[in-house]
Order: C-alpha cells, then structure tokens, then sequence
C-alpha cells in the first residue's frame, strides 16, 4: 500500500488564494504519518484531496501508482477511510448501528444487516476496547468513546489507509492518550495512518513520520526527531519550546516543552 502526493497545488476559487501550494510527500503502509501547521494552513484541505472530495487540483496523488482522479469513490473507500472530528450526533443511533455504516460500500444496508456484518462491527469494536458499548446510544458515550466508534467504522469498511482529521480534538488528556495508543496499535498492524494533530508531542511520541504544512507549503518533513526543531517550532506557531530528550525504561523519544510559558518574551 502506498500513496504518493506530488506537486499538489489547490484554490477554492479562481479569485481565491492558492491554499495548498506543491505538497509532495509519499507514505506507505505501516507509516503514521503526523500532519502539522496552524490553524488554516490546509490540512483538512489536503485531506478531501486525497480523499477524491476535491478534484479541481493540480499536481497528482497516486494510490498504489494508480491517479486517484480515475477513481470513482466506492474505488476510493476500499482504499482508505475516513475518520472525522467526532461531533456529537443529532439521532441517536446505537453505537453497533454507527459502525456498520463502515460497510455502505459493500453491502446494501437498506436490507437489515445480516449476522456476519454485525460480527465484523463488534470484533472491530472489541479490538478497539468498546465491545461492551455496542448497544448504547451514540450520543450517550464519551467523545473519546465516540472517536473509537468512528475508527471501529473505518474497521469494518476494510481500508488500509486511515485519514484522521485531529482525532484527538476536545478529548481530554486520558482519552488522547487512549486514543492515540490505539492508532498506534494500528499503524504497527500495518494501516497507513495520515493524522493531523496541533500537538508535536503526538509526532514524538506516535508518528514515524511528521509534515509541517505552514503558508501552504511543507516546510519540514521526515522524521518527527529528526526534523521538528525549536527553531521550527518557534517559526511556525511563535512560541519558545524547549526540545527534551526523555527516557522511561526502554523508551526514548523527545519532548517539546515551552520555555517561560513559550510566548511573549521574544515578540
Ligand atoms: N469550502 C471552503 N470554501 C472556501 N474556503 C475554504 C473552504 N474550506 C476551507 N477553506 C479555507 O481554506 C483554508 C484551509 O482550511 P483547512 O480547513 O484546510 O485548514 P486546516 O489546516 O485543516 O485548519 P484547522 O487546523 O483549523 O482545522 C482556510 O483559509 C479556510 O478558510
């Protein structure tokens, strides 16, 4: 599995500014790739390019070599899925009835759903540590549950390429943690996994890659040790951090700590 981006250039309009500007970047499978930038760089941009929402673009994005712009959409979600911001729901579906909605593309879901579907959604769920929610209420379980439920739905739709739009937004700080650990589990199973976070602690800590997206450009990309300096980081969002080396038993990996509260001093 490998999905290559190059040359990749997009305005919503003609009149408008150019928000995506020769993006190039390859991943293949086993890679959890980081997406970072500010707020409004192009991140969910780059996404709905990759995903075949947006087609007006220049450059080309290849899946396995193949232009992702001769594929229909049902090609498109054998391949990858996507996993939005999990907002709270209007209907209260159960938690089962959402993840089977992973499986639109395969099967007719207007007929009821038969035995082997809704064992597929719950050892998805079980896998991801919510098996027991499967009949509560969509609306009723955490935002970290919900996040699970959303991956348990990209599960069953059977991609190998997870395209995750922050999924650790307004998740509090155990389910960050429980959440990304899963993703993590993920990308060590062989999922290709593109996430986009505004914390660079989740590159260190996760990812075996990172992009840095700033003024519609990649400004960094490669390893999150190797390329997110403080230098880097001070560049794109203003604020002084402190890159520390940590170690708790056999793990090793970097942090990025703001120094004197990180902002003001030096603007
Ligand atoms: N449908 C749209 N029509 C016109 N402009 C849009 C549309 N969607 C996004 N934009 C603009 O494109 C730019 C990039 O937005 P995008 O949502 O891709 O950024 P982002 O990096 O994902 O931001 P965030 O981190 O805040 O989620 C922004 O200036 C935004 O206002």
């Amino acid at each position: 599995m490998k999905l290559e981006v190059a040359g990749l250039c997009f305005a919503y309009s003609k009149s408008s500014r150019q928000v995506l500007n020769d993006i190039s970047f390859s991943v293949a499978e086993g890679d959890l790739l980081a997406v970072l930038g500010p707020n409004g760089v192009g991140k969910s941009t780059m996404f709905r390019c990759i995903l075949g929402f947006l087609r007006n673009y220049q450059g080309t994005i290849r899946l396995n070599g193949v232009d992702i712009k001769t594929l229909d959409h049902k090609e498109i979600a054998k391949h990858i899925a996507y996993i939005p911001q999990s907002t709270h729901p209007v209907f209260n579906y159960t938690v089962l009835d959402v993840v089977l909605m992973g499986l639109t593309n395969q099967v007719n879901l207007l007929a009821a759903p038969n035995q082997k579907h809704v064992d597929e959604a719950y050892l998805a769920m079980e896998s991801l540590g919510i098996g027991h929610l499967r009949n509560a209420g969509y609306g009723e379980i955490s935002g970290g549950e919900r996040q699970l439920a959303l991956i348990a739905r990209a599960l069953v739709q059977k991609a190998k390429i997870l395209i995750m739009d922050e999924p650790t937004a307004n998740l509090d700080y155990g389910n960050q943690f429980r959440v990304m650990c899963r993703i993590s589990d993920l990308a060590k199973e062989g999922y290709l996994i593109i996430l986009s976070t505004h914390n660079p602690d989740h590159a260190f800590l996760y990812a075996n890659r990172t992009l840095m997206i700033h003024g519609g450009r990649v400004i960094a990309d490669g390893a999150p040790e190797k390329v997110l300096d403080a230098q880097l980081i001070k560049n794109v969002y203003g604020v002084d951090v402190h890159i520390e080396d940590y170690a708790y038993g056999s793990r090793r990996h970097k942090l990025c700590i703001p120094i004197d509260g990180g902002v003001g001093k030096h603007d």
